[in-house]
This record gives C-alpha cells, sequence and structure tokens, in this order.
C-alpha cells in the first residue's frame, strides 16, 4: 500500500449510512474508500441485528415523501442482488385518540394517500388477536410497513460496492482528519487523501469531528434490546400476519414501545422502548440502567397477554439522538468537502438506500435531490462547539 493513497472520496464508518453512500458513489464510478475500525461484521455500533422496522408512518411529511422513493431504492437492491430484503407486514399503530402524535401519524398517512387500514375497539381483535387495545386508544394499520433484514441489507450493500470496484478497510481506526481542498485521513494503519470526506460514524460522529473542530449536539444513549417469549409458540409470528407495531405513549410512558413480530428467533418477540440512558459508545457496555425493561415488563403484561412478561434475550444497541431528533445530513459549516451524516436519532435504518444517495451528492457538491432544510446543521445555531 503506498502511505498516501489517493480516493475520490473516503468515507469514515461502515455502518448502513456509510455503507449506502459509499455504494452511491461507486456507482457513479468515483474510485471510493469505506474505513471501518472494527472487524465486520460487528455488533458494537447501531446497525446490527437481523431485523429492523420500514414504515411511511411519520408524523412529518419529510419523512413520508423520502420514504416513497427510498421503497423504490431498497426493491433496486434487491434485484440487483438477487436477494430478498424486505417483507410486508404492515404496522399498527396504536395511541391515545386524542392526542397530537396520535393524529399526526394519522393525518400524514391520509394527506399522503398511503394505504391505510382504520381499526375500531368493535373490530379491533378480529384483525389484531393477543393485543390489548387501551381505552380511549386508536388503532391504524399502515400496509406499507414491514421489516427489513437488517444484517443482510448491511453485507449485501457492502458485497455491491465492492463488486462496483469499492475498497472496504476494516479494523483500521481513523485517528486524525485534516481539512483542506485534499481532506488526508490518517488512520491506525496508514495515511489516505481524497477530495472529500463522509464521517459516517454514528455514536462516534463527535469524537471524529472533533478533528475538524466541530461538536454538534448529540447524545448517545444504550438501547436494550428485548426479546419476548410466546406463552403459545407462534402467535405472534409473521406467518399469522401479525404486524410490527408502534404505541405512540403509553400508561407506561409518553414515549414510543414498539416491535416486531417473532420471526428471526422462533418462539421470541422484539419489543423495544424508544429510549435509554446515556453512554459512552466504548463503554457501551458498563451503562447497566434496566429502567426502560421495567417500563416493558409493565406494558408487555398490561397488553401482551400471549407473552411471558419478562425478557428472554436482551442485547443492545445505540442511538445518536439530536434534540430535534431529525438527522444531521449536510456539509460541514467551514470544509464544503466534508459531508455529514449523523444523529440518526434511532429511526435511521430504513432511509439508508436514500440517505446514502443524498450524501453521495453532498459530497460531489451537486444539488441533493430532495429538501434537506430539516437536517441542516445550522438548525443547531448556539449549540454547536468549536472543538479547537
Ligand atoms: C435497538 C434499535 C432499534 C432500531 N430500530 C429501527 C427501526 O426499526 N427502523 C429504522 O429505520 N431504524 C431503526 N434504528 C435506527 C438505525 O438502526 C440507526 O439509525 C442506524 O443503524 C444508524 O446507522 P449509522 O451508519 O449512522 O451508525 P453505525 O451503524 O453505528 O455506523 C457507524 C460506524 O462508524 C464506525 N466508526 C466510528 N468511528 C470510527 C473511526 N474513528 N474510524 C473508523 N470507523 C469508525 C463504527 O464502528 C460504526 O461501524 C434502530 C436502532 C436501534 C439501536
Ligand atoms: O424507526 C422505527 O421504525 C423504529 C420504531 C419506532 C421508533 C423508532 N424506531
Amino acid at each position: 500500500m503506498s502511505s498516501k493513497a489517493e480516493y475520490d472520496c473516503i468515507v469514515i464508518g461502515a455502518g448502513v449510512q456509510g455503507s449506502f453512500t459509499a455504494y452511491q458513489l461507486a456507482k457513479k464510478n468515483r474510485k471510493t474508500l469505506l474505513l471501518e475500525q472494527f472487524v465486520l461484521p460487528h455488533s458494537r455500533g447501531s446497525s446490527h441485528g437481523q431485523t429492523r422496522i420500514i414504515r411511511k408512518a411519520y408524523e412529518q411529511d419529510f419523512y413520508t415523501h423520502m420514504m416513497e422513493e427510498c421503497y423504490e431504492l431498497w426493491a433496486q437492491l434487491e434485484r440487483e442482488a438477487g436477494v430478498k430484503l424486505y417483507r410486508q407486514t404492515g404496522l399498527l399503530v396504536m395511541g391515545p385518540e386524542n392526542s397530537q402524535s396520535y393524529q399526526l401519524f394519522k393525518n400524514t398517512l391520509q394527506r399522503n394517500k398511503v394505504p391505510t387500514v382504520v381499526l375500531t375497539s368493535d373490530n379491533f381483535n378480529q384483525h389484531i388477536p393477543h393485543v390489548n387495545l387501551a381505552m380511549g386508544d386508536g388503532a391504524l394499520v399502515d400496509i406499507t410497513a414491514g421489516v427489513l433484514y437488517a444484517d443482510r441489507a448491511l453485507k449485501t450493500v457492502q458485497g455491491q460496492f465492492q463488486k462496483l470496484g469499492g475498497a472496504i478497510r476494516d479494523k483500521e481506526v481513523v485517528t486524525d482528519i485534516k481539512p483542506g481542498p485534499v481532506v488526508t485521513v490518517s488512520t491506525s494503519a496508514g495515511v489516505y487523501r481524497a477530495k472529500s470526506v463522509v464521517i459516517t460514524a454514528g455514536a462516534w460522529a463527535n469524537k471524529l469531528l472533533a478533528h475538524t473542530g466541530l461538536q454538534l449536539p448529540l447524545e448517545v444513549v444504550k438501547i436494550n434490546v428485548c426479546y419476548w417469549k410466546e406463552k403459545v409458540p407462534g402467535s405472534y409470528n409473521v406467518k399469522q400476519r401479525f404486524p410490527c407495531f408502534l404505541l405512540t405513549e403509553g400508561e407506561e410512558s409518553k414515549e414510543h414501545i414498539y416491535g416486531l413480530p417473532s420471526n428471526e428467533y422462533p418462539g421470541l418477540v422484539k419489543i423495544c422502548y424508544h429510549m435509554g440512558s446515556e453512554t459512552d459508545p466504548d463503554q457501551r457496555d458498563k451503562q447497566t440502567d434496566r429502567s426502560d425493561i421495567d417500563i416493558l415488563q409493565r406494558y408487555v403484561a398490561r397488553c401482551l397477554p400471549g407473552l411471558i412478561p419478562e425478557p428472554a434475550v436482551v442485547e443492545s444497541c445505540m442511538y445518536t439522538l439530536t434534540p430535534d431528533r431529525h438527522f444531521v445530513l449536510d456539509c460541514h459549516p467551514n470544509y464544503s468537502n466534508i459531508v455529514i451524516g449523523a444523529g440518526f436519532s434511532g429511526h435511521g435504518f430504513k432511509f439508508g438506500p436514500i440517505i446514502g444517495k443524498l450524501l453521495c451528492e453532498l459530497s460531489l457538491g451537486e444539488v441533493p435531490s430532495c429538501d434537506l432544510s430539516p437536517f441542516r446543521v445550522k438548525r443547531f445555531q448556539g449549540k454547536t462547539k468549536s472543538a479547537l
């Protein structure tokens, strides 16, 4: 290896966002290097695990609009690679009928003509057995929603990137970034130069941005990923057409609780709380707070009578939260050839293909094909810090 290999673009971080960005760059014939600090595949970031929810149901129109195109991009990747990455299950959205959040979901779906079925308290259990709908709660199903096979998706997009001639170097920690018309990136194994750099480092974003003099208001939290055992095997199974679900708020908490049908682990249903406790990404396993699990236990006991209300398996994952829970997709305020994809706030996986496309456009100096105003760094004015 030459000590200063030259690339069109270096992407730092091979999670879902970095991998899709590198793939988009390679599709445009750019000589691209994807750097990852851990040996791939790994489970120490935010993109590991077998499944994620994909949905058009959102509180804001801009996410629903992005998903319209994104479903198409997922399907393209499936065709190109000849693998199945998506399974339609529908997403059951529940929440206090008169609450702002539930109404926002309902209105966004209806305004954007997303195929939706609204359930009533009378017909709810005909469609959704083994779930107790709380008194006063509304329920609807976003028919387009389903499950993404996350680990498989990551492997697929990285494989397609390599087939297009892209280079992945794992077990290589980026230790320095020197901005300039040509950016110099130092790692534990070498020094590389590129016309542009994309930082998609998940929970480590601020650690890397410190080399460029920027700190974003990001909070990293650990999520306990809980799997709950069915009392009667199969009752919440994907084959029984049990959907993914999202409770906007409930008796136990104001935060979302969400779940996926049993599938990947036979007899186990994945149910998580959409919040966790602050952690340093390098010390994740030292964060042992279980208050999210207490909330989930009470919810499962109250609303999912077919599950044993104690998690059978608990895995770990991290969210990187922005104050408004919207992503950061922008160029660095001082260096236009350093692009940032960060703060995916626990809901970024489904957007991977479109985020890759947008970050690729930014790194090539093109006009982005979506309106990025909700995702700009400048919305944090007063909250960004200089790291120099
Ligand atoms: C429990 C849980 C459930 C979720 N459910 C959903 C869902 O249902 N639907 C959905 O759409 N989204 C969901 N999400 C969110 C989604 O998974 C994340 O938004 C997404 O995975 C973030 O990807 P990323 O590429 O930004 O981060 P990561 O996957 O963490 O990737 C960043 C990479 O950068 C690498 N890196 C960092 N620093 C360096 C360095 N110095 N040098 C080299 N490499 C470096 C890291 O090792 C890591 O591999 C969920 C997240 C969690 C935790
Ligand atoms: O992105 C999603 O779909 C899941 C469920 C809802 C909360 C955020 N994570």
